[in-house]
């Protein structure tokens, strides 16, 4: 069967509604939207699948016993054989089901068929994660969800991991920073780069970690969540003042792992650790996260005594971001673009960051700093986001992989309300405290008069 006719097939139940999407929409509540109007419901997953199965090249010849056994018992002619299905599960977004593949067959196969598939039962789009040898999760999903952002109900949660944004095929993207320890974050102005912060310093405010933050524009992006910053720099000299203390608070840690490591030759394996987290609870310190927003304000210059302040600061970030995850220190560096014009050792501590974040950029070349050295493709999306959507970003990881996510949309007084209800977290840590950020007074909302001024009458 070709593609068109597996499309003519499964386009029978479209042509039967009758009265159009609206028509349906109201009598089939179990049924799923594609962005062009064409339903997915499981019964017509159900009805479809060996024949869009096949129309897609996703068949192999059935085996010498099956075709004896087929033979022997009906008169039915023997069919190629689709890959195994397993049970067909609803989700908020569309449908999810599980496939056993068949001898010869790869994921990337079905990866390859992804967009047949998706033509074939009328879908925004399907994808493909290998669960397993041989098994993969086959995602349908019916619109574009990066369109109006809804976070699954059911995120992953744990110390350091914020579920941040969606991805497009409706699963959470999660920054873990124990997996992903430093990250890079580039975008042009009004790309959502602030609100992507945002999300971070909120779901981390709820956890017991440490916030610092340098913000060289005056602190317009960070200051409004001083109530939970352990330290907050404004302008290239106060950050000059306290990347020498993270760095020797770094050093106090790796003291106290070797400390532990060297305590005596009959240590158990167990107890011997080359970072915090092997560490007893009671002795480990607590994670620290630095936000650098606009990086390139930090690093500019007008003197030949900026420039060594500058060399300096960027020396002290390489070594944050080369020692600092087995001492719980890790980096999130936010910027319009990141390249060699930022100075000696700004590539060198671009490579550091592993974790990679592009919003809409203004040019292929920032897309390249961000995503260049993971995949071309990556770069290709991440310069065809339009402005019209702020908060559309590509990431990718050191792993080549890639994909587009959106933030939702959450409001910097939202933001600043969690800090403040969140302030009695801020860990005790001497070193940064004459880094705190003064916590302005907020204007207390004045009570409605019960007596409404009258007008005077003459
Ligand atoms: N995910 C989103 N959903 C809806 N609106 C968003 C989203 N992300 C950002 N915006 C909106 O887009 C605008 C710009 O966002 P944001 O301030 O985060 O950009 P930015 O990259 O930090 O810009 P700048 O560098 O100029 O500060 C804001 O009005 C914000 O509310």
């Amino acid at each position: 069967m070709t593609d068109l006719a597996a499309l003519l097939e499964v386009g029978g139940p479209v042509a039967a509604l009758g009265g159009g999407a609206a028509y349906a929409r109201a009598r089939h509540p179990g049924v799923y939207w594609s962005t062009v109007g064409l339903p997915v419901s499981t019964a017509r997953l159900l009805g479809s699948y060996s024949s869009v199965m096949e129309a897609c090249g996703l068949t192999v010849a059935p085996s010498r016993l099956r075709v004896l056994a087929v033979k022997a018992t009906t008169r039915r002619e023997v069919r190629p054989v689709p890959p195994r299905r397993g049970i067909i599960r609803p989700t908020t977004t569309g449908l999810r089901l599980r496939l056993r593949l068949a001898p010869g067959q790869e994921p990337a196969d079905v990866a390859a068929s992804a967009e047949r598939l998706r033509h074939a039962w009328g879908v925004h789009a399907v994808y493909v994660t290998p669960v397993k040898p041989g098994v993969i999760d086959l995602r349908l999903v019916g619109f574009d969800v990066l369109r109006k952002v809804r976070m699954p109900r059911k995120l992953p949660a744990g110390l350091l991991k914020v579920p941040v944004a969606l991805r497009e095929d409706a699963t959470a993207f999660v920054r873990d920073y124990r997996t992903v320890p430093h990250g890079l974050t580039l975008g042009a102005t009004l790309s959502g780069k602030s609100m992507y912060l945002r999300h971070l310093i909120t779901g981390l405010a709820r956890q017991p970690v440490a916030l610092v933050g340098i913000d060289c524009k005056r602190g317009v992006e960070l200051a409004p969540f001083a109530a939970r910053l352990s330290a907050l720099a404004t302008d290239p000299e106060q950050a000059a003042a306290l990347l020498p203390v993270l760095i020797e608070e770094m050093e106090d840690r790796y003291d106290l792992i070797k400390a532990r490591q060297g305590i005596a030759p009959d240590t158990p394996d167990e107890e011997i650790t080359s970072d915090i987290w092997g560490l007893p609870e009671h002795e480990r310190p607590v994670p620290v996260v630095l936000f650098v927003d606009e990086v390139a304000e930090l690093f500019l210059v007008a003197t030949k005594k900026d420039e060594q302040r500058r060399d300096e600061m960027v020396t002290q970030l390489i070594r944050l971001a080369q020692l600092g995850r087995a001492a719980g220190i890790y980096l999130e560096i936010c910027g319009q673009r990141f390249g060699a014009e930022l100075g000696k050792g700004a590539t060198m501590l671009r490579a550091q960051l592993t974790g990679r974040v592009c919003h809409r950029v203004n040019d292929e070349a920032s897309a390249k700093m961000a995503l260049g050295d993971i995949a071309p493709e990556a770069v290709a999306a991440a310069c065809a986001i339009a402005p019209e959507q702020p908060g559309l970003a590509v990431i990718g990881d050191a792993s080549g992989g890639w994909s587009r996510v959106r933030t939702p949309y959450l409001s910097l007084a939202e933001a600043a309300e969690t800090c403040s209800a969140s302030a009695h977290l801020v860990p005790h840590l001497p070193a940064l405290q004459p880094f705190r950020p003064a916590v302005p007074v907020r204007p207390i909302k004045s009570p409605t008069p019960v007596v409404r001024p009258q007008p005077t009458t003459g």
